[in-house]
């Protein structure tokens, strides 16, 4: 195969796992609300540079958590249907870590928002100048999100 293809085909196997998860846990489509929720506050509001980094950097940190805690679960119930001790510690320590994450973005949040919102700090959006660059990739990082929920809302739509 050629290498760009093997590269394509990673690229879907990964696009895959997003909807997987977001098709079936709960935690992952309240992070993606979420999430969208905050890049809207990030275009809106007046943020620097740094602080959609962070913003962003959040957004990631909460989803690759969830990512990896869905993993770890499919593979404990891959392992075993009954009740094991170690079971329980791979499945609550990769809890503990999606949470961890989750209390950074929300502190984050408060740092980044709670400043712009009282009092209202809105972005110039005519503002033509070096920002503009930067804050074209929120709404980016909005159409990567709505792309991987339409797909992984049709997906559920299929399986019934
Ligand atoms: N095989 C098992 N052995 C021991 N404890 C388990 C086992 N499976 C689940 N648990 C316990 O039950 C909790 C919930 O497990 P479950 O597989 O329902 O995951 P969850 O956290 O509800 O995830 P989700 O609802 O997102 O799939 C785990 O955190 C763990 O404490």
């Amino acid at each position: 195969m050629f290498k760009g293809n093997k590269l394509l085909m990673s690229f879907s196997y990964a696009i895959e796992g997003m909807t997987h998860a977001l098709t079936t846990q709960r935690n992952m489509r309240i992070h993606f609300v979420v999430a969208l929720g905050a890049m809207i506050l990030s275009l809106v509001l007046d943020l620097s540079k740094l602080e959609i980094v962070l913003v962003f950097f959040s957004i990631i940190a909460v989803v690759a958590a969830e990512l990896f805690n869905t993993a770890i679960e499919a593979v404990v119930d891959l392992a075993t249907s009954d009740y094991h001790p170690l079971a329980k510690i791979a499945k609550d320590v990769a809890a503990a870590a999606v949470l961890l994450t989750a209390v950074h973005a929300v502190i984050v949040g408060f740092f980044v928002f709670f400043d712009k919102l009282f009092p209202l700090k809105l972005r110039d959006l005519d503002d033509t100048g070096e920002m503009a660059v930067y804050v074209a990739f929120i709404p980016l990082g909005m159409l990567v999100l709505l792309l991987i929920s339409w797909r992984a809302y049709t997906r559920s739509k299929k399986q019934g």
